[in-house]
């Protein structure tokens, strides 16, 4: 069974709606120049609302530890994925927080897959994202989609995710094609960047369900 982390929530109503369609995450970035970043109160003021079941994804692109400490404290994460870090960094933090890491990996070209390698050990899960054309200015969050075929064969060394220009129209598809057990999305679900739509998160968790 294939399950589904709504990212980028930043309204209740919203994040009450990817519970009741069941997501099994929900992701709160902490990215200031991301359109769907939240500050700490917000997260905190979010994740109170999120049951046991559900848990609570940290944004984060090549976060300090002072970043993740205060995420962790004001919406007690569950887990922490991570863009733009190197298997070092990775690893400091997982020794230093203990707590699930989900790293990155952009992808463009069947030779970015091989990113992955270099986590074995550091990371509990990839997350296959699209590479955006500018990934200091933003790494994720573009509706920006990867040729699935790359993943044709592809040996996954970690348990893995899968990102990167999903909506409610092609979600089914690109789990028949890829067999994800986990798909990610954030903008195919919005009306506008950072602005999600609850239609659109129960059509995309519908989706995804019917499977
Ligand atoms: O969503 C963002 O604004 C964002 C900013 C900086 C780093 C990562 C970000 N998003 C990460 C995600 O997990 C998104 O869901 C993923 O990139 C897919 O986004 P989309 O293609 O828009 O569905």
């Amino acid at each position: 069974m294939t399950t589904a982390k709504i990212c980028g929530l930043s309204t209740p109503a919203t994040l009450d709606a990817a519970i009741r369609h069941g997501a099994s995450h929900v992701g709160f970035v902490f990215f200031p120049a991301s359109p769907r970043h939240v500050t700490f109160d917000k997260a905190a003021e979010l994740a109170a609302r999120v049951p046991g079941h559900v848990a609570k994804v940290g944004v984060f692109v090549d976060p300090e530890d002072e970043m993740l400490e205060q995420a962790i404290a004001s919406a007690a994460l569950d887990v922490l994925q991570l863009h733009k870090v190197t298997p070092a960094r990775a690893a400091a933090i997982r020794a230093r927080f203990g707590i699930e890491l989900w790293v990155a990996v952009a992808v463009r070209t069947r030779g970015d897959l091989d990113a992955a390698d270099a986590f074995v050990g550091v990371a509990d899960r990839i997350l296959y994202d699209a590479k955006t054309p500018d990934s200091a200015a933003l790494p994720g969050g573009m509706g920006l989609r990867f040729d699935w075929d790359l993943l044709d064969g592809f040996r996954h060394p970690l348990r893995w995710a899968l990102s990167g220009g999903l909506d409610p129209a092609n979600v089914a598809e690109a789990i028949r094609r890829t067999g994800a057990e986990l798909v990610d999305v954030s903008s195919g679900v919005e009306s506008e960047p950072g602005t999600k739509d609850e239609a659109r998160i129960a059509a995309f968790l519908k989706a995804v369900a019917a499977l």
